[in-house]
């Protein structure tokens, strides 16, 4: 399968700051790839090179196999970006939004006119036509910057964090859009913070911290390769935490994660850890049995959950 992005070496300098330190990375046709990572990790950086909204600084960054130093207007007709911060022109109403963002991509007024109409009604938004854009609650706005994203009918959507702060059934509306998307071989990039948004949607994750990757592969390999199957989650104070319990876990075969409210206790065997809780002096009413998740594989890999 071809490779819709291709990034070798890439570095971005902000002053004193080295943003991005060298990433390399490959996207393929068709699938989904979602980036994770800290506030300030590099995801949005690498987005808005991918978009061209950032110049290369170093290495070597190819859209749909063309090299990219800012990129050429033609491959950007292929690209559907959705910024991190709406930017909805709130002087326009709903369908004014995406009928300029089409005269933008040169598609003439019938035609704006029609993609509007059936993007409306892709994303939900039909009773919101003629609605202005401040009228719109977080979730619905969202929708518009998604539905305008895909006017020009792009072959890849670089989508900057979808769904933060949106509800519940506003984030599964979302994910459920970008499903039918991927089923059509639209191309996906993704930023989230969101490890359920992460493992619902992604085929493929890279982990970025301070300017690099640290990790990659799909939901599950990542959970394979890095934690053990099974997490006991300790919600005591850490000062309440016996001696020596990190010895004792790892005698047993398991291992401990501190985390900033609490440690996270990982074992092969999840039925045989819990049974030896009691003798650790650990209550079990404040422990928690459940299969490792990408939240664990995320907290081990980026440093425990402590903020930047
Ligand atoms: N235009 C800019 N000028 C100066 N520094 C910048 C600029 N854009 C980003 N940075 C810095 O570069 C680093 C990476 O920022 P970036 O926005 O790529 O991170 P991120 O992983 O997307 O974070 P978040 O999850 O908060 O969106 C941060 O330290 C940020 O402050």
């Amino acid at each position: 399968m071809a490779n819709v992005v291709t990034a070798e070496n890439l570095g971005k300098t902000y002053g004193e700051l080295r943003a991005l330190k060298g990433v390399s990375f490959a996207i393929r046709e068709g699938e989904c790839c979602g980036f994770l990572g800290h506030n300030g990790a590099g995801k949005s950086t690498t987005m808005r090179m991918i978009y061209g909204l950032s110049t290369v600084d170093e290495g070597r960054l190819t859209v749909f196999g063309r090299p990219v130093r800012l990129t050429p207007p033609d491959i950007k007709s292929l690209i559907g970006v959705v910024p991190q911060e709406d930017n909805l022109d709130p002087d326009l109403s709903v369908v004014e939004n995406l009928m300029v963002y089409g005269g933008l991509f040169g598609l003439r007024r019938r035609e704006a006119a029609d993609r509007a109409r059936e993007l409306l009604a892709f994303m939900g938004l039909e009773d919101k036509t003629n609605a202005r854009v401040e009228e719109l609650s977080g979730g619905l706005k969202r929708r518009l910057v998604i539905a305008r994203a895909l006017i020009n009918r792009p072959r890849l959507v670089v989508l900057d964090e979808p769904t933060t702060g949106l509800d519940p059934q506003a984030r599964h509306l979302v994910w459920q859009k970008l499903r039918t998307l991927k089923t059509e071989g639209v191309t996906l990039i993704l930023t989230t913070h969101y490890m359920e948004e992460a493992t619902q949607l992604c085929d493929r994750l890279l982990v970025m911290h301070e300017g690099t990757i640290l990790a990659e592969g799909s939901p599950r390999q990542l959970i394979e390769r890095h934690t053990l199957p099974w997490a006991i989650e300790v919600l005591v104070p850490l000062e309440q935490v016996p001696a020596g319990l990190a010895d004792k876990v790892a005698a047993a075969g398991g291992e401990v994660l501190q985390v900033v409210d609490g440690l996270f206790l990982y074992a092969a065997d999840g039925e045989e850890l819990w049974g030896r809780l009691g003798g650790w002096g650990l209550p079990p009413h404040a422990c928690l049995l459940r299969p490792a998740n990408l939240e664990d594989v995320f907290l081990k890999l980026t440093g425990k959950g402590e903020d930047d």
